[in-house]
């Protein structure tokens, strides 16, 4: 499909026909969602939604946005049918959306039914830096003429609020990024019917180091270990009661920075594979580079990073280092932190499971391993690290929940 950038976003130039208003019906409506006066056959909801359905996350570094899309549209009256082709040809017809935006085909989600439809649940995500790029085609495409507004969490949710209010006439529905994050947890495990939460198996030995499906159905307590652009750390007791007891501004967005810094490399993608070829040891001073050995009396081996970039005080070992050592130093560094507080919180809160999430993790098992192995070996194997397949997408399907008022899975 022939493709036009707008400011960077692929614009379907095939497509010249505007996005139009979509009449909610004649039942009554709540924040532009139809009532259905008959109930609806998904049990848990009793709303039928106005096409389309996103929900957005925008966060400080990566906005994401998951869109339900309807298997049937002869089910819906013209103007919806025509929304709903239009977005079908431009989203689903493609993977890639301009230079940055990519839909993550290998986490669909088939079969799903949501307020009574039955649907696809789609993927896409696209950097915060290119948000006024994105209202640009908002605005092109006329997509206020879509729906009555969007729901959207993050930082973003605020930041942008105004923006897309008075260039793209669409209201932002906000909802605590937060509550969104447990609320999209709960729904993607329950409904993905692959398994969605994994742990690593024997994560003290390379060799026999295993990625298990890990049964989360009854989960409390655990904590969550969001690793976004900083990190926050949330307690969750019970479907109702959760804290936000830690967070650190050393993140995801630490890491990224400072590779880009010391390596000259350009994304994310380009520092995983750097780091993934580098070795740590050459740029972190180890426990036997300062005793030759272990320190045994407080159970520290000589491999132990004592000092995170301590070689590189010397200008020998400046000039003898590599990019890729530089990369995977960094992040080890950086992992290596968020697992120390991740256990310090853990031990304060006196919970066993501990939840990595967030997209400082995608394409990224050196840190999942590195996690699973910090978690297991600094508590003698009480503490159990869990992930989530769907990584960074929680928060934003958790908010289209929200915005539908559906409940959480679990209070059915
Ligand atoms: N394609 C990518 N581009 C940029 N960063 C990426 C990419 N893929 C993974 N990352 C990592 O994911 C992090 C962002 O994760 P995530 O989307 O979960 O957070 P965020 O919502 O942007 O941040 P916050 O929640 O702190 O506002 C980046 O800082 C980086 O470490
Ligand atoms: C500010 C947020 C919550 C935005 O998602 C996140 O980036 C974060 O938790 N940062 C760490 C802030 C701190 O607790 O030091």
């Amino acid at each position: 499909m022939a493709e036009k950038a707008v400011n960077g976003f692929a614009d379907d130039s095939s497509s010249d026909k505007s996005l139009k208003k979509h009449a909610t019906g004649d039942g009554a409506t709540v924040n532009g969602i139809e009532k259905v006066r008959n109930g609806s056959p998904d049990s848990f909801c009793d709303i039928r939604p106005s096409m389309p359905l996103f929900g957005m996350d925008i966060g400080g570094t990566l906005t994401k946005l998951v869109y339900f899309e309807p298997a049937n549209f002869d089910e819906f009256d013209l103007e919806e049918k025509e929304t709903l082709q239009t977005i079908h040809r431009y989203l689903i017809g493609n993977v890639a959306y301009g230079k940055s935006g990519i839909r993550d085909v290998h986490l669909e989600m088939e079969n799903q039914t949501i307020c009574g439809r039955t649907g696809k649940i789609h993927f896409i995500r696209f950097p915060t830096s290119q948000m006024l790029s994105f209202i640009e085609l908002a605005k092109s495409k006329n997509f206020s003429g879509l729906a009555s507004g969007i729901c959207a969490t993050g930082g973003g949710a605020y930041m942008f609020e105004e923006i897309f209010a008075k260039e793209v006439l669409l209201q932002l529905h906000k909802y605590d990024e937060m509550d969104c994050l447990l609320k999209g947890i709960h729904y993607i495990d329950r409904y993905n019917p692959f398994s969605e939460c994994y742990f690593f198996r024997n994560p003290r030995d390379t060799e026999l180091c295993k990625k298990m499906p890990f049964d989360f159905r009854n989960p409390y307590p655990y904590l969550v270990v969001n690793i976004g652009s900083g990190v926050s750390i949330l307690a969750v007791r019970s479907k109702t009661d959760y804290s936000r007891v830690s967070g650190t501004s050393l993140g995801g967005g630490t890491f990224l920075g400072l590779c880009c810094l010391l390596t000259g490399c350009e994304t994310f993608e380009e520092a995983i594979e750097l780091a993934s070829q580098g070795d740590s040891k050459n740029i972190d001073k180890l426990v036997r580079d300062i005793y030759g050995g272990d320190y045994s009396k407080f159970g520290l081996a000589g491999e132990t990073v004592a000092c995170s970039f301590g070689h590189m005080m010397s200008k020998e070992k400046r000039d003898t280092s590599s990019r890729e050592d530089l990369a995977r130093a960094t992040l080890v560094t950086l992992t290596n932190n968020i697992g120390s507080i991740a256990r310090m919180c853990a031990k304060t809160e006196k919970i066993e499971r501990v939840v990595f999430v967030g997209n400082f993790l995608r394409v990224n098992e050196i840190s999942m391993k590195l996690l699973a192995y910090a978690m297991d070996f600094w508590s003698n194997g009480s503490l159990k690290a869990l992930f989530l397949e769907h990584e960074g997408y929680f928060g934003a399907m958790g908010c289209l929940m929200e915005y539908l008022h559906l409940n959480h899975p679990w209070q059915q």
